[in-house]
């Protein structure tokens, strides 16, 4: 199949294009349309017959054509196993944090180039699966020089990266000292390869008092800034992540009425039909998460119901979410969580855009969105095997994805 790279190209006779871009209001899908692809951007769209001429042309046969995923939480950098976790789980055992220890001890006896194979290889399924736009995180080092190999290798695949050294406080070590190293030495070593920070703010892992120290030096330090919260009880994460601006708080499988308020006052002065004003914190829920810890599903409906932008991301991980699959996130919120299909595809592309504030921008303002398909927006593109994107809740499991395009390029 052709690509951009060397010149445009023509996706004709499209049966669904699924823009998901707030700017066309109402009118975000299109029938029977064409995309014109331009070296890494998106050059024209609209009905297939009034579509222009390109260098090379690739005939949809009336698939649906969505924007690639936009995944915006996953950790994974890691070396080592967790089925028996897993099996333990399943027996009936609950998630405990502590587990994230397994794995920082594997993770650290491996080599540069093993996590970084590993790495790629999972970056290669994601893009298997229509992820065009990745983020992930540190947090499986929790040391200094640990943290800092595992953001400088995540920071050569991904395309944004998130400092976890608050995941967990290791073994041994004192909580409070830990913490006072996470806001210093260990900020300081990462800092040129990360642009976000983020803490577990949870019991069994870090509290208020230290997520705050951790929020306050990163910010400090210019980061952009995101929680891991309400994942396991109710609890300060969804509070602390308003108060401090954050761009999203993820999990949020036990929130209180006032969590859901707080969320929903962030989005006040913004306007969800046409992605304008001033944007609030993003709730992101990972139902692969929520299924695979058999913890309550995130209430994305009520959410959504109360103003609140949300995001879908896989959160894949060795402990609690071990898939990349977007289909499948996508496809449970769909049949699990009581969101339309395209209330659940925009939560996947345009939502976790808005996460990791890429959302906006075309090549004439200086940016290059993703995770909406307009003029000037990277060429991220997902064909699926089906006439609409309804196909991903109604055919759930099957292989649906038939070609995948990031900026211009034929990935899958
Ligand atoms: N909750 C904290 N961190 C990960 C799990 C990490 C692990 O168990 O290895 C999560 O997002 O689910
Ligand atoms: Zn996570």
């Amino acid at each position: 199949m052709p690509d951009a790279t060397n010149g445009s190209l023509l996706i004709t006779n499209i049966g669904e294009l699924m823009t998901q871009d707030p700017a066309r209001g109402r009118d975000t899908v299109l029938r029977g349309a064409a995309v014109v692809l331009e070296g890494e951007r998106i050059a024209w769209l609209g009905p297939s017959a009034a579509a222009p001429a390109a260098d090379a042309a690739y005939d949809a046969a009336g698939r649906a054509v969505l924007p690639g995923w936009v995944d915006s939480h996953s950790h994974l950098v890691f070396a080592g196993d967790r089925t028996a976790e897993f099996e333990a789980r399943m027996a009936g055992e609950s998630y405990q944090a502590g587990g994230i220890a397994v794995t920082v001890a594997a993770t650290r006896a491996a080599d540069d180039d093993e996590l970084l194979r590993l790495l790629r290889a999972r970056a290669a399924e994601a893009t298997a699966g229509g992820t065009t736009y990745l983020e992930t995180k540190t947090g499986y080092g929790l040391d200094v020089a640990q943290e800092a190999r595992s953001a400088r290798i995540a920071s050569a695949v991904a395309d944004q990266v998130t400092f976890l050294g608050a995941h967990l406080v290791p073994a041994g070590v004192d909580p409070d000292e830990y913490t006072d190293l996470v806001c210093t030495g260990m900020l300081e070593a990462v800092r040129p390869y990360v642009q976000w920070a983020d803490v577990f703010c949870e019991r069994g892992a870090f509290t208020e008092e230290q997520s705050r120290r951790v929020l306050a030096a990163c910010r400090e330090a210019g980061l952009g800034l995101r929680v891991h919260g309400n994942q396991l009880g109710e609890g300060p994460g969804v509070a602390l992540a308003v108060e401090f601006g954050a761009s999203s708080v993820d999990h949020l499988n036990y929130l209180s009425d006032a969590d859901v308020d707080l969320l929903a006052g962030s989005w006040a002065g913004w306007e969800s039909g046409s992605g304008t004003g001033e944007r609030g914190t993003v709730a992101t829920c990972l139902p692969a998460c929520d299924l695979s810890t058999r913890q309550p599903l995130a209430p994305a409906r009520r959410l959504l119901d109360a103003g609140v932008e949300i995001a879908l991301a896989s959160n894949c991980n060795p402990g609690t979410s071990y898939t990349s699959s977007m289909n499948y996130c996508v496809t449970t919120a769909v049949l699990q969580m009581g969101l339309s299909v395209h209330e659940a595809v925009r939560a996947g592309t345009y939502g976790g855009a808005l996460a990791l504030g890429v959302h906006t921008g075309t090549d004439t303002d200086g940016g290059r969105a993703v995770g909406s398909i307009a003029v000037g927006h990277r060429a991220d593109l997902h064909l699926l095997d089906a006439p609409s994107a309804t196909h991903l809740a109604y055919r759930p499991g099957m292989p649906l994805t038939a070609a995948v395009w990031r900026a211009g390029k034929q990935v899958a």
